[in-house]
């Protein structure tokens, strides 16, 4: 027989003793003895099935209860109850470890000179292709980087091209291509197959450079580009190419699959290899790949052009380029002088040894981009990163924001408690109301582990949309050109000042201005000098300042008795709306069995990524460093779980007694498959094996880089020619 909802919810008197034990085991950790055992861990996953509307009924009742302590009783024991009860309040704010003073370096950044007087008819270009980039693309001034590249390219040479992210990376190569193949004395056929080959890490990048030729081509309808980027059936990708693909755009794990697996793909007139975000695609993760595309295109092709181009070409790039490419010329915007007044992006060099290039290591960021970090305490980085958003999707105009997290969990975890609590409790607008404030916080997310036709439309929808929050891994770091963008927040530090670049890339782009937020804890500080010694700058936020915007915002107001006034002001009131608000989103993890786990799991993929940070930047992001339950507090965990492998709904035989962060997380195979790649085809069987062996030996796999399988000993290292 089926309990009856009342009695599933439990009689009211076994509510209230529930309650008055939860009261007593409170009471016992403020007194400071030891808490009592909890009876089972089930008490702490059984939470009954909630909906929202119930959890925040009940919030509502409880908060009352929670924040009571702020009215002056004149009875001392009522004020010794107070204080018990103050418990929730002051947890969140008690036991933080010290925020420390931040003093930044102040350095002098690369900058880059972006627009250039000089039209694109200058450059000698076919007629048509000059109204088609005017009229279509709706440009008429080259970019400095156009300026410098067109020419050099046109004239035949291999080139290394480096600008800063936004700066019109895309046109200076695309231009070249598109002209030279119009010009062939001999017309190109479909049925030829590939001319010009251009590899880019992601999926998105591959739609966004082929929207991009598409739009070149309009008067040479005779050439066909066409894109291979997974995520499509390969069936109907093998009919295109049976067709006649020209121009192919491609991520590198999709070509592989299909030279492996389709006989008609054939390299034999290519005369283009571009790499764009040459530095990321010849790292070591997609040196397999590589490795095989250019063994394929070298064995039926020598002679052709070869372009690399990034935002962060470091040395190790130019150094691979300097013995694989022919004679190659360098390119690189950046102004050294730094003044702009002078000698404005006239730096054109030929390829000498890597040191001869000199700033490597510095890269140039926009000038319009303005760059901020703030340090919170663990407990309190969730509050934080919503009250950030409240302020500037929900109380500013025309905001549109991404936010870099370092696993496609955590993105699935925070954009599903923003929908169920921010956007449910502040978000939506009541019924019959005009949609208003509350109506900016459109959030969408993006990682890898989504259907590719839901991946392409949340790129497709944030981009054409002026406003929106936009939860996401580092598969929407590299390329993308997302327009109006104007907040870019990184939740978790990225791993590397170059992927630093690109992220903050995706906004102050083509000279519109932007701003961009690094959030670190305070056992974190330092990584704003590992960022200053590459001259990246970045000022204060004081995290007081950001919480403060929850005073705008009633919804997080302490409920007070009509008889009692409340006496917190100032910083007491914002700590106690910001308790209110990891307080709703608490009860909302704490609300299912299901909401619980996907914490854990989120929290456990938290402590992968952050284990698996260069061991150059180990100093400053340990596992070590992190403090469990604080940690915890940020996924809405009210305790450090007890062991941090998936919750699986059964209970181990022997719980092991306390989480020890020294180990590496044991990462269950559950997880495992959870974390596949991003920049994979997504059908290569093998790959995914490996993958995910690696994933269990390492937690590394758990930051949402891809890291294919590593060569076998003896067959590393690229071929010696692109
Ligand atoms: N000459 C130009 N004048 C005005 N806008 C331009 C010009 N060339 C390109 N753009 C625009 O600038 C924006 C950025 O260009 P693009 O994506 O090529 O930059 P990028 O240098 O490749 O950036 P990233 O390093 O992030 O990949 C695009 O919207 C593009 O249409």
């Amino acid at each position: 027989m089926a309990a009856s909802p009342a009695a599933a919810r439990g009689a009211p008197g076994m509510q209230a003793r529930r309650q008055a034990k939860a009261t007593k085991r409170k009471h016992r950790v403020s007194s400071g003895a030891p808490p009592a055992k909890r009876k089972k861990e089930t008490s702490f996953f059984s939470a009954k099935k909630t909906s929202v509307k119930e959890t925040q009924r009940a919030f509502k009742g409880k908060s009352q209860n929670i924040f009571s302590p702020t009215k002056h009783s004149a009875n001392a024991g009522d004020r010794k109850q107070e204080e018990k009860l103050c418990i929730k309040t002051s947890s969140l704010f008690k036991n933080n470890p010290e925020i420390p003073e931040l003093h930044r370096p102040v350095v002098k950044q690369a900058r880059e000179p972006v627009f250039t007087p000089e039209a694109f008819h200058e450059l000698g270009l076919h007629p048509h292709l000059i109204s088609t980039i005017n009229a279509v693309l709706k440009v008429s001034t080259m970019t400095s980087v156009q300026k410098q590249s067109i020419p050099v390219l046109l004239e035949g040479r291999d080139a290394l091209v480096r600008s800063q992210t936004g700066s019109g990376k895309t046109l200076a190569y695309c231009i070249p291509v598109v002209q030279s193949l119009q010009a062939m004395e001999s017309k190109i056929q479909r049925s030829d197959g590939p001319y010009a080959l251009v590899l880019v890490p992601t999926r998105e990048l591959a739609l966004q450079s082929f929207d991009t030729v598409q739009k070149l081509l309009k008067p040479f309808t005779w050439i066909v580009p066409g894109v291979l980027m997974g995520g499509e059936k390969r069936k109907s990708e093998k009919a295109r190419l049976r067709k006649g693909i020209n121009i192919l755009i491609s991520t590198p794990g999709r070509l592989v699959d299909h030279i492996k697996s389709t006989k008609n793909i054939h390299f034999s007139r290519i005369q283009w290899l571009v790499l764009d975000e040459a530095d990321r695609i010849l790292d070591l993760g997609f040196e397999k790949d590589i490795t095989v595309i250019l063994n394929a295109v070298n064995a039926e092709c020598q002679k052709r052009q070869n372009v690399l181009l990034s935002a962060t070409l470091t040395e190790g790039v130019t150094r691979l380029a300097d013995i694989s490419l022919h004679n190659p010329v360098s390119i690189s915007v950046l102004d050294k002088s730094h003044d702009l007044s002078t000698a404005r992006g006239r730096v054109v060099q030929d390829v000498g040894p890597p040191q001869a290039t000199g700033s490597l290591h510095s890269f140039a960021i926009p000038e319009s981009l303005e760059q901020y970090v703030t340090l919170v305490p663990s407990k309190l980085r969730l509050v934080c990163l919503a009250a950030f958003i409240l302020q500037k999707c929900k109380f500013e105009k025309e905001q549109k924001m991404i936010i870099f997290f370092s696993s496609c969990e955590l993105v699935e975890f925070h954009y599903n408690l923003f929908l169920q609590t921010l956007l449910r409790r502040t978000g939506a607008p009541a019924s019959g109301q005009v949609p208003s404030a509350s109506a900016r916080l459109k959030f969408l997310r993006l990682h890898g582990n989504m259907e590719q036709e839901e991946r392409t439309a949340v790129f497709e929808k944030f981009s054409h949309s002026k406003t929106g929050i936009l939860l996401c891994t580092d598969v929407a770091a590299r390329g993308l050109d997302l327009p109006q963008v104007t907040w870019i927040i990184q939740y978790n530090a990225p791993s590397s000042p170059a992927e630093y670049i690109h992220r903050i890339g995706r906004t102050a782009r083509i000279g519109c201005r932007g701003s961009s937020l690094l959030i670190l804890a305070p056992s974190e500080a330092e990584y704003v000098n590992s960022l200053a010694s590459h001259k990246i700058n970045v000022s204060e936020i004081k995290m007081e300042d950001i919480l403060s915007i929850l005073m705008r915002e009633d919804c997080f107001k302490v409920r007070q008795k009509k008889t009692q006034k409340s006496h917190a002001a100032g910083p007491q009131e914002i700590r106690e709306r910001a308790t209110v608000l990891q307080t709703v989103f608490e009860d909302y993890v704490h609300s299912s069995e299901r909401t619980v786990s996907w914490a854990k799991r989120a929290l456990q993929s938290f402590i992968g990524a952050y284990a698996a940070y260069p061991r150059e930047l180990k100093h400053i992001f340990h596992v070590r460093a992190l403090h469990l339950g604080h940690v915890a507090k940020s996924f809405g965990l009210r305790d450090a779980p007890r062991s941090l492998g998936v919750y699986t709904g059964k209970r181990r035989k022997t719980a092991p007694r306390g989480p020890d962060l020294r180990k590496k997380p044991r990462c269950e195979p559950r997880l495992a498959e959870v974390l596949r790649s991003e920049y994979s085809s997504g059908l290569d069987p093998s790959a995914t094996q490996v993958r995910r062996q690696s994933t269990l030996e390492a937690s590394s796999s758990s930051r949402d880089h891809e890291r294919p399988e590593r060569l076998p000993k003896g067959q590393q290292g690229l071929p010696e020619r692109f």
